[in-house]
Order: C-alpha cells, then structure tokens, then sequence
C-alpha cells in the first residue's frame, strides 16, 4: 500500500472510532485528506456520521469540509446520519429531508393563488377517481412518472365544475429567486377523451399498490399528499356532523358546511379538515436480542412477511397502541416501545409511526382474523431476506415501505456494519 493511502486509512479510521485528536492533528499536517474517500466511496464525514460521532463529525466540518459528497449509493453524510438515527448530527448537516422549506404561502390568498394558476411555470397533476395521470419512466421500462403539464395543457379543467383543485404547495427554485408551484386537479371527465388530447403515450394508474412504489421517491412523496386529500375529498362530500352541502376553502384543505347553524361551524372541527389517521407499525425484537417477529397478512404476496401494525385508537399512546396490537396479533407481551420514524402512506391517508419495541413472552398465538402466520426470524434470515440471497425464508416488504426501513434498521444496529 502506497503511503498515501494509509495514510487515508488511518484517517478514515480515527473518523470510524471518533477519535478528533488524531483528526485534528492528521489534518493539520495534510489537509487534502479532508474530503477523500476511501475504497468504500465513504469520506470520514460519513464514517464520523455513520457512527455518531458528534465530536469528530464537528472537526471535520470546522476545517470546512464538503456536506455535499456521496458515496456510491448517493448519500450525503447527513443521509447516513438520517438513516442510522443519529439526529444531533442531523442538526448538524445539511440533509434533503430535514431542510426546512423557507417559503410560506397563504392557501386563503385567492389574488396569490390565480396568479400561481396562471404561471406557465405551474405543475399541474391530473387524477381521476385517484389515480394519477403517469407516463413510462425514460429509463426502465418498469419506472413510471408522474406526467407533470403545464397550465395550457389543463386550461380547460381549470374553471370547470367537475375539476376539484388542491394546490399541492411551492418548490424554490434554484436559478432565480422563483417558486415553482405545483396543483393537483381531479376530474370526472371521461379519461379516454382526455388522454388523447393530452399525451397519447400517458396513462392513469388503476391499482394504487403495487403501481405507486414504481414511482421516484420524489414523485411518490408528492404523489402521498395530493392523494390523501383528493381521497378526503371523495369520502367526505358532505357535512359529516349534519349532511349538508359543503363548499371547499383553502386551496383544497377545508370543506366548509353551507347550512347555517351546523355546529361544525363553531369552534375548530376535524370534520372540516382531510383526515390523518396515525398506524403504529413495529418491529418486535425477542428478549435475547437475537430475533424479531414478523407477521403475514392473507393479502400479502406469496412469501412476504412484515413489520406488525395497526391504527392507534382513541385515548391512547404510542405505546398502548403498541403494545395492543402486538398482543392482539401475536398474542406475545410488549415490554419498552421505542419511536424511530414516521412515513406517510397514502393508502388512503395514514401516518405510519414506526418503532421498535422488546418482547417479555415468547409464544406467538397468531389471531387468524388478521395475521395468516407470525414468527420469530433470526438476524441472519433477515439479512439474508434482505440482500435477496438463495437461502432467504421470507421475502422483505418493498425499500419504500416502513416496514423495511425498520428491519434494515434492526440489522444494522446489532451488526455494527
Ligand atoms: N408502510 C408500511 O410499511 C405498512 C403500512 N400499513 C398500513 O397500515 C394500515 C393499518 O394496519 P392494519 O394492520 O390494517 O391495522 P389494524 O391491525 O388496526 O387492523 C385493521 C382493521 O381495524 C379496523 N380499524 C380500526 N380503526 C380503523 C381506522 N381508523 N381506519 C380503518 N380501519 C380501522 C378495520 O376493521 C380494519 O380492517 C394498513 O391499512 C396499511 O395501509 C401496514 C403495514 C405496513
Ligand atoms: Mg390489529
Ligand atoms: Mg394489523
Ligand atoms: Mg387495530
Ligand atoms: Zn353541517
């Protein structure tokens, strides 16, 4: 090995250990090392960042060195820091999911809103009946898009009262100083007529699983929220407290009661607003540490198991919820519940709160009802399962899904990888 390069080692391995004396001084001598990366593709902000080292990470960033660079799966060091939990170093980095949008809007602002409709520049979402206009992705066969048109293209749905409007919200623009708008419109025309005027080559998206996780994370995210409201929409026609007739205000975010005296118009009403219902999804490790219970429900494709989860009910904590699912699923007692993520999952609108939680019995008695098989897996079989090897005995949920997420998270703390 070239001199050079074990020198690299070294550095990457006091930032592995955390060890910011021997950063420091490393760096004081040869300050190219700051942003190289090592046969991995890991800079040391990475490795600092993997292993939460908030003291390391903090040298390294004082002698300036690049937030920006990747590693061959495309993550920054604050995605790893995301990734593996450690949030003070989140703070400390700049990260694609924790950079607060510095944009705000007003959805009561109708002049603001026309003007936004009216740009050339505004994206436009078409739906129908919930599925969304999408084209086949230019570079798999198997990746769809989202067909993002501009406000020519919709021009005609636009005034029409058969179009409901949800704007959707804005997207800095890099170059100048612009935002970038984005709507969704649903319509109840015919989608055959409008799809050949449109785009021949586009289509609407029936089966919302498995269509939706063919889509780029980032159409998804956005495919997530306009889903959820136009599914709101489409349940909630009327007033739910007295079955009126309701008008729709803020930009597509409230539905107002049109008959005087309903007593959801005093006070603030969750009838008025899209609803969220939360979904506590956990992942159950055994009392040695060494397994975790997975479960398949009937609907699930042939050999998939998943994480536990159910809607939390009313009166209850976090941790209730656990702790009742788990029992009414698995028969098996939950002891400590710990929270680590949150998705939303908009199959129609739940927010999926996903933990990790310690079991204090064993003996799985599966509730038929629910849950077609539950059982103990080991972490090998979870790797296995997760690299698609040969000897693998369950298939994982998909990437997008929490579910995984969690299991990914569970091998990765106990392997120290
Ligand atoms: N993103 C992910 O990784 C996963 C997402 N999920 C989502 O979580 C949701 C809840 O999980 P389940 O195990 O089905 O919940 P669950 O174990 O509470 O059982 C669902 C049943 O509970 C009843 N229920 C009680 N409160 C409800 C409410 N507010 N809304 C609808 N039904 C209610 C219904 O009869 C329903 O069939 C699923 O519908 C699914 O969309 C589930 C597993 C993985
Ligand atoms: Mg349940
Ligand atoms: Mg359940
Ligand atoms: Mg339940
Ligand atoms: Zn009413």
């Amino acid at each position: 090995m070239s001199v050079r390069a074990e020198l690299l080692e070294r550095f990457l391995d006091a930032a592995s250990r955390g060890d910011e004396e021997a950063l420091s001084l490393m760096l004081s001598q040869s300050r190219e090392l700051l942003d190289q990366r090592g046969e991995q593709g890991w800079s040391a902000l990475m490795l600092a960042a993997r292993n939460g080292h908030y003291d390391a990470a903090r040298v390294l960033l004082s002698n300036g060195c690049d937030t920006s660079v990747t590693n061959r799966s495309g993550q920054t060091a604050g995605d790893v820091a995301l990734f593996w939990g450690h949030r003070h170093i989140v703070r400390l980095l700049p990260s694609r999911d924790t950079e607060d949008p510095d944009i705000h809007f007003n959805r009561d602002d109708g002049e603001w809103l026309a003007a936004r409709r009216a740009s050339p520049e505004t994206v436009f979402l078409l739906f129908h009946a919930l599925s969304p206009l999408v084209r086949s992705g230019a570079e798999h066969e198997e990746q769809i898009q989202l067909c993002k048109l501009g406000s020519a293209a919709v021009q005609e749905l636009l005034g029409s009262s058969r179009t409901l409007e949800v704007f959707l919200g804005v997207e800095k623009q890099q170059e100048d100083d612009g935002m970038l708008a984005w709507f969704a419109l649903s319509t109840e025309d015919d989608p055959t007529q409008l799809l050949k005027d449109k785009d021949p080559s586009s289509f609407f998206l029936q089966e919302a699983m498995p269509g939706l996780l063919r889509l780029s994370d980032d159409d998804a995210g956005v495919l997530a929220q306009a889903r959820s409201v136009l599914a709101w929409h489409s349940r909630y026609r009327f007033c739910p407290t007295c079955g009126g007739d309701t008008k729709v205000e803020e930009a597509g975010y409230k539905r107002t009661c049109l008959r005087a005296g309903c007593r959801s118009l005093q006070g603030v009403h969750n009838t008025c607003y899209p609803r969220v219902d939360p979904v506590v999804i956990m992942l159950v490790l055994h009392p040695d540490g060494k397994q975790c219970m997975l479960g398949r429900k009937k609907i699930f494709p042939p050999g998939m198991f998943s994480c536990l989860a159910g809607f939390v009910e009313p009166g209850e904590t976090l941790e209730a919820a656990v702790r009742r699912e788990v029992q009414e699923e698995s028969g098996v007692q939950v002891g400590p519940v710990q929270y680590l993520s949150s998705q939303a999952w908009p199959m129609p609108s739940c927010l999926m709160i996903g933990c990790h939680c310690v079991a204090v019995t064993t003996d799985i008695k599966a509730d038929q009802n629910e849950i077609e098989e539950a059982r103990w897996f080991t972490r090998q079989q979870v790797m296995d399962a997760l690299v698609k090897d040969k000897r693998a005995v369950f298939i994982m949920p998909p990437r997008q899904a929490i579910a995984h997420y969690l299991l990914k998270h569970w091998v990765g703390c106990n392997a120290n990888l």
